[in-house]
């Protein structure tokens, strides 16, 4: 997967170069680029911004760059476009007023052959780049959820790193990804390890029982009931066919 990120705060997506992210990146499983979206301007001033047309508080970033840097993503420049299967390039605008991103959007992504992140600043982009980009990218306004942070880079961190790892070969162990949050519909159960007393406090007797089904069983009623108290929204989307008699009966 190749993955394009544009910034003007490009040393913000330097954690992408550490841990299992930056592994990848070395073993030539994900082709993460990071660039400076100031290199595509032609200004003396490397002018990214400019005031509201309408009037209105902070700035708006200008079409031009964008419009520059995102065609360099598209036209194999500076390396071969890597959406080789006639897929376009998806491109994700991280925005609070974007669809919002869930670890069903992070598999989505995860099968795409080439990622563009576009990290607004300021009061945002100039709409119209997001309607130009339409004509070469699947477009994807996104968001992290109900809040607004400064700019979308540390979206694009979390994304990057949700889908990321993800992708066949980031993770060393692919089964450590099935029993997560969210992969069933529901939250991950507590996890223990030694000491099995600590600070007075012991594990669940059952972990220790070497007993597979009931360990099994005690894993998902922990599940069903951490989702209840914390996310009882996930439990009305349910599919219902994914319960079983015991489920249903917790
Ligand atoms: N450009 C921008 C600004 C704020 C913000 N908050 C969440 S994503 C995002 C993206």
């Amino acid at each position: 997967m190749r993955i394009d990120v544009f910034s003007i705060f490009p040393e913000y997506l330097a954690a992408l170069d550490l841990s299992l992210i930056g592994k990848a990146r070395q073993d030539g499983i994900l082709d993460v680029r990071v660039q400076d979206l100031r290199t595509f301007t032609t200004d003396r001033h490397r002018t990214v911004d400019d005031t509201p047309y309408g009037g209105g508080a902070g700035m708006v970033m200008k079409p031009e760059p964008w419009a520059e840097a995102l065609s360099t993503a598209l036209s194999g420049e500076p390396a071969e476009n890597a959406s080789g299967r006639g897929e376009r390039p998806t491109l994700i605008v991280p925005s609070p007023a974007g669809e919002v991103f869930t670890q069903a959007t992070a598999y989505e992504l995860a099968e795409k052959q080439q990622l563009v992140f576009a990290c607004g600043r300021y009061e945002g982009i100039d709409e119209r780049v997001l309607e130009w980009a339409g004509e070469h990218f699947d477009v994807r306004p996104m968001s992290l959820g109900d809040y607004v942070l400064n700019g979308g880079e540390v979206a694009v961190l979390a994304m990057v790193e949700a889908i990321g790892r993800l992708v066949p070969g980031v993770v060393g162990n692919p089964e450590s990804l099935v029993e997560e949050s969210h992969s069933d519909g529901l939250l991950e159960y507590p996890v223990y390890t030694k000491p099995s007393q600590w600070r007075d406090r012991p594990i669940p007797d059952v972990l220790l029982s070497g007993n597979h089904a009931k360990i099994a069983r005690f894993r998902r009623d922990e599940q069903l009931r951490r989702t209840a108290e914390r996310r009882p929204d996930l439990i009305a989307k349910l599919d219902p066919a994914l319960l079983d008699k015991a489920d249903r009966a917790a």
